[in-house]
């Protein structure tokens, strides 16, 4: 039986996680979750669940349900998700937050000793230098949740860093895979968050439209499997079925496939490196689908991808403004402040303005993050 806490218990990633610890009553237990300010479906997760302790986002919202659940331990704020990540009865922590907010707690959760399953990609972006090197010092392992970095850490299995070539990263394209610049310029938050392929939460659909999700996932990939941005690719692929793959030396190439569902990779950072059956999941019907497409990425269409790769090469501090920028601008895009082409304009300001600092600290990069924050608001 593992025991698992959860941040971000009430998002798309934290629901499919709840979905499997469902499915697997005997392997998984759930100790503690987080959860924002849904606290309609926060209820709901306790009664079915019964976590020991519930963080959640507002301290108004903790009191509201402080008082309806009296044997329940509740906290909140930042300081509750640190809570909640290094919760002692847990081996586990799954950390689907959203943002960079998810850093310190991971941080906290390494220190521990926790097994780290990883979906939350802006944490590893803003200062993967401090994941790693604190991964590495606690011998603590850093499972990837994220379907291409699943891809290819499965791929990787009984294989050398070595003799890896290069790693292909997938992208579908997202929701104006087939726009022209041109037509990107009066697209509407609801057509951006009509994803072809993944049912996800706004931020990272979003992302997927802009590309910028690849752009994290390219940093993201560099951290976890330690390899320079040379040899990291990205492929287009309309139909997101190769979830992503590795070549090696001799040519070959080892892809993993299987239906868009997330719950596949959640439920195998969560047995690794064992499977278990996942019998809610549909299978994958290569025959009815017939055809695979992939095509070359086009940079000047998809400009973010540029600015990830730059920002990642340049290192240092560059990845958190990189990070920070684009979660104000997203959220901009999303309250209608602002238009979708506006969000790539911001990044590149906030990349432009930036004097980099090299191996920044913690404080450094929070503070950073704060500063990036800021003048990004400032432009809106
Ligand atoms: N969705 C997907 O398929 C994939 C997601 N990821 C990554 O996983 C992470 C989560 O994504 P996703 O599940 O889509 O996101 P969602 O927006 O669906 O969920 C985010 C979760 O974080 C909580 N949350 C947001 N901000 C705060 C905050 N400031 N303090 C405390 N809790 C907060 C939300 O609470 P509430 O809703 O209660 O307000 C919710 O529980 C992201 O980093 C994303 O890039 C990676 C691969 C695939
Ligand atoms: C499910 C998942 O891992 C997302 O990050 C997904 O990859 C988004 O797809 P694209 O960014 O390729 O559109
Ligand atoms: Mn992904």
């Amino acid at each position: 039986m593992k025991t698992i806490s959860l941040l971000g218990a009430t998002g798309s990633i934290g629901t499919q996680t709840l979905d499997i610890i469902r499915e697997h009553p005997s392997e998984f237990t759930l100790a503690a979750i987080s959860v924002g300010k849904n606290i309609d479906l926060a209820r709901k997760m306790i009664i079915e669940f019964q976590p020991e302790l519930v963080s959640v986002q507002d301290y108004h919202d903790c009191n509201t349900l402080k008082a309806e659940f009296p044997t329940i331990k509740f906290t909140f704020g930042q300081e509750g998700l640190i809570e909640t990540a290094v919760y002692d009865k847990a081996d586990i922590l799954v950390n689907a937050v959203l943002g960079s907010v998810g850093l310190h707690p991971t941080l906290q959760a390494i220190e521990c000793g926790k097994v780290i399953a990883i979906a939350n990609k802006e944490t590893l972006v803003t200062a993967g230098h401090l994941v790693i090197e604190a991964a590495q010092k606690n011998n603590v392992p850093l499972l990837p949740v994220d379907s291409e970095h699943s891809a290819i850490f499965q791929a990787l299995q009984g294989e050398k860093e070595k003799n890896i070539e290069r790693l292909i990263l997938t992208a579908s394209g997202g929701s104006f895979r087939d726009f022209t610049r041109q037509e990107l310029k009066n697209v509407t938050v609801e057509q951006a968050l009509n994803h072809p392929n993944w049912s996800m939460g706004a931020k990272i659909t979003i992302d997927s439209a802009s590309m910028m999700n690849k752009g994290l996932e390219v940093i993201e990939a560099h951290w976890l499997f330690n390899l320079p941005y040379e040899k990291i690719d990205v492929l287009l692929h309309k139909e997101s079925i190769i979830h992503s793959m590795v070549e090696f030396h001799d040519s070959s190439i080892i892809a993993q496939l299987g239906t868009p569902d997330m719950r596949v990779p959640i439920q195998y950072a969560l047995t690794y490196p064992d499977r278990l059956p996942l019998r809610s999941s549909k299978r994958l019907d290569l025959a009815s689908i017939g055809k695979l497409h992939f095509e070359e990425m086009d940079m000047a269409r998809f400009r973010c991808l540029g600015f990830a790769y730059e920002a990642g090469k340049k290192g240092g501090s560059m990845p958190t403004v990189l990070n920070a920028a684009n979660e104000v601008a997203v959220a901009a895009f999303l309250e209608g402040k602002i238009r979708f082409l506006q969000i790539e304009d911001l990044i590149e300001k906030a990349l432009t303005a930036h004097q980099i600092t090299t191996h920044p600290s913690l404080t450094a990069i929070q503070e950073i993050d704060k500063e990036t924050r800021e003048y990004v608001h400032s432009l809106l």
